[in-house]
């Protein structure tokens, strides 16, 4: 099932091209960077292949057919950003927000460090990092095939970030899942990615 943008174009409203003709893959099971100055429009291109934004021109496409909207069920290509709090339902206790999409299991929330006393507790009442395990496992359904971790791990500290990864990469390995890690930190693209695209170079 690979994921594919064929000569996409985006930009917004009337501002200037972010990007043209951009064609872009990821395999299964393939872990591919995605880094690049602020503001030349990584997050945007993630939020296009999540289907949270349609592009100008050209298509994304999963197994060769065109991805779906995000509004229409639950969608193949999961995206985590950096700012959990602004993912989640504030009116909604955490037990409710993990099940929104499916039923992560036992196994699953202990390696993500999910505690159980935290569900019944609304998002003011957790730390971002805790909030952010939620938003992994949210978006680890059985039906996601690419994950786009946006600044995933960014905000949290250093054992948690390994913890997070360790348990995402697990996962996976096991299904043959694809991930595009948007990231500022060297250290943690060479370590994680098998390939990495500029995103300057995404137009070339
Ligand atoms: N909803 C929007 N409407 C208009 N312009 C936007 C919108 N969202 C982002 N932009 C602009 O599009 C450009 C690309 O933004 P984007 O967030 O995709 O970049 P980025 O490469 O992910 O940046 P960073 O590394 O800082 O997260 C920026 O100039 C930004 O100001």
């Amino acid at each position: 099932m690979q994921l594919r943008t064929q000569n996409i174009a985006f930009r917004y409203g009337k501002e200037p091209w972010l990007f043209k003709n951009v064609n872009f893959t990821v395999d299964p099971g393939e872990i591919v960077g995605l880094v690049g100055p602020s503001g030349y429009g990584k997050t945007t291109f993630c939020r296009i292949l999540a289907g949270y934004e349609v592009p100008n021109k050209g298509s994304v496409t999963l197994n060769g057919r065109p991805i779906k909207s995000k509004r229409k069920g639950y969608h193949p290509v999961q995206l985590v950003f950096q700012h959990p709090e602004k993912a989640i339902n504030p009116r909604w206790k955490m037990g409710k927000v993990l099940n929104e999409g499916w039923q992560p299991d036992q196994q699953l929330l202990d390696a993500l460090g999910i505690e159980e006393e935290w569900l019944t507790r609304f998002p003011n009442e957790l730390s971002g990092g805790e909030l952010q395990r939620f938003c992994v496992a949210r978006a680890l359904g059985p039906d996601t095939r690419y994950l786009i971790a946006d600044e995933m791990t960014t905000m949290l500290d250093a054992i948690t970030q390994a913890q997070i990864w360790k348990a995402v990469l697990k996962i996976a390995e096991q299904r043959e899942m694809g991930i595009i890690v948007v990231s500022h930190e060297v250290n943690l693209i060479q370590q994680l990615c098998h390939r990495v695209i500029e995103i300057d170079h995404l137009n070339t």
